[in-house]
Formats: structure tokens, sequence, C-alpha cells
């Protein structure tokens, strides 16, 4: 008989899966060209720059080996699953993660699979393993006339699954930029208790001075754990003017470290024992009305009623 899904339980608050000291993460906010050698070579020098001062967990931006451009996504694509050759952006993070024993969030690349593109977010641990791979599940179509329009849709396909994933640095759900805006992915994540969550993005001129740091701190304070963003660095030559401000913030919704729009590796502190204090001082998972209002985890939901 199919089990019954209970979301209430599914959000009690869980334990930390092991004690994780503070940590510092670095956010390398990279200025990204039509050259994918030089864009590969850049990010490794600023991951290396990131671990030399301390930096435990290194974030990447949204698209950081190819000019964000629907014309481009093809061309710079790379099949990671086939690895080596295949994919030189990720064999890098592999190898740079492995060599200098730190977890990377690797941003995100244009993937070819078969016939399709996704914009995908690879997260390696420290011995260099591929741990998760995220495709973008929800595509950046939008038009608001005079100011910015894109489809991603045109060139991409969007990713059927959310992701989650323990590493040595705690356990992080992932986003890609557009993700951020859907509060259910980020509350799915916390309800399967994620510590931090990490969204490569590259908001525009439009939506970033109004919605990129908003959209951060509502995630952050919503569900009481950290949140970090890391965004291109800003190129008004380029086809798409990014906002860059890649940022870090606390469980109490508090931004930690940021930046400008220019390059820059920020470097900040994690330690999980403020979400603790935070969700003992604010105790939302225990006032919650599950009478009136449910989360539902249709994933968890359909792995429930296959057992
Ligand atoms: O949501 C936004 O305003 C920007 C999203 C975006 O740039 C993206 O998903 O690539």
């Amino acid at each position: 008989m199919a089990s019954v899904y209970k979301p209430d339980q599914a959000r009690v608050p869980p334990a930390l899966p092991f004690p994780i000291p503070p940590f510092k993460i670095a956010l390398c906010q990279l200025s990204v060209t039509a050259d994918k050698e030089r864009n590969i070579a850049h990010a490794r020098k600023a991951i290396e720059e990131a671990a030399a001062k301390g930096a435990e967990l290194v974030l990447l931006p949204e698209i950081w080996n190819s000019p964000y451009s629907n014309d481009s996504f093809p061309v710079y694509a790379e099949e990671i699953d086939a690895g080596g050759d295949a994919s030189p952006s990720t064999a890098m993070l592999s190898e740079v993660a492995r060599t200098l024993q730190i977890t990377i969030v690797g941003g995100s690349i244009p993937e070819r699979c078969g016939d399709r593109l996704y914009n995908t977010c690879c997260v390696f641990g420290k011995d260099g393993k591929l741990k998760a791979k995220h495709r973008k599940i929800h595509l950046f179509d939008i038009d608001i006339p005079g100011k910015i329009t894109f489809q991603e849709s045109k060139t991409l396909t969007a990713g059927e699954n959310p992701t989650i994933v323990d590493t040595d640095v705690g356990r992080i759900g992932i986003g890609i930029c557009y993700d951020i805006r859907f509060q259910e992915l980020a509350t799915v994540y916390a309800s399967r208790g994620a510590h931090l969550l990490c969204y490569p993005g590259a908001f525009n001129m439009t939506t970033g001075p109004l919605h990129w740091e908003l959209l951060q701190r509502a995630r952050a304070a919503d569900n009481q754990l950290y949140v970090a963003t890391c965004s291109p660095a800003r190129d008004t030559g380029s086809g798409y003017t990014a906002w860059g401000h890649s940022t870090l913030v606390g469980p109490f919704g508090e931004v930690l470290a940021t930046t400008d729009h220019e390059e820059a590796v920020v470097i900040s502190e994690i330690d999980y024992s403020q979400m603790e204090l935070r969700r003992a001082n604010l105790p939302l998972e225990k006032q919650r009305r599950g009478d009136l209002y449910q989360l539902v985890d249709v994933q968890r939901l359909n792995s429930q009623s296959t057992k």
C-alpha cells in the first residue's frame, strides 16, 4: 500500500547531518569574454586566489565560460557526462577542487546532452568527484518592453529535478538565477535540511537593482538559512549587461558580504550555529499552521508512493 505523505513531518527542522565548524566561502565574480580558453584559465586563477585566502567553498557565476546569449549557448556547450576533452570547463573544476582540497559549486555552463542544451551547475567535492549536477529548472523567459526581453527557451531545455547535495561544507540546495524567484523550491530545500542555498545568477540592469538582493534576503529570512549568489562582473560592451553584486546573506536575512559590479573575489564566513540560534529565537517551524496550508514536496511524494 502506498504510504501517506505527511508534509508537516517533512518540515520538522532537521539536525545538522554532522558538526561543521565555521568556514570561509568565496564568491568569484568573474569577467567573462568570448574566449573560452581564457575564461577557463581565468576562473582557475580566481579559485586559486580564493583557496589561498582560506576559502573551503568556492561559488562561481552563472554561464562563466561563455557569453550569455542564445547564439553562444550551442557554440560553447560541453558534454559534461562525457567528461575529459568533451568538457574542459568541468575538467578544470574537478582538477582544481582535488588539488586544492575544496568544494566547488561551479556556477553554470551551457551543457549539451543528445540534441538538448541545458544551463547546468556542477558541484565538485574535495576529492574532485562530481557530487551533483543541477539543470536550471525555471528558464529565463521574460519580456519587459523597452527594458529587457530574453527567451532562454529558444535554445535551452528546463531541468526536471531540484538538486540538494551533502558536501564537507554542509547540505547545499542549488538553483540557477531565475530559479531564485520561485520560493517553493527554496522551501523544499529547507524542508530537506539545507543549510545553504547557492544561486549562480546573472541578473540585469532592470531587475537587478530592485530584485536581486530582495530575493536573496527573502529566501534566507523565510527559511532561516544561508543564501549565496554569484554573478559575472559587468561588461557594458557585451550583449547582456549583468548586475553583479554577488552576495552572502545570513539566516536572519542580513547581508554578510557583497560587492558592486567589478571583478572581485568576495570572502566571508559561514557559521551554521547562527542558523540554530535564529531558529531558536524565531521558532517559525513550530508556529507554521499546517492545518491551514501545507508545502507539498512532489518529488518526495512520488518517491513515497512508489515504495
Ligand atoms: O529573474 C531575473 O530578473 C533575471 C534572471 C536571469 O537573468 C536568468 O535567469 O538568467
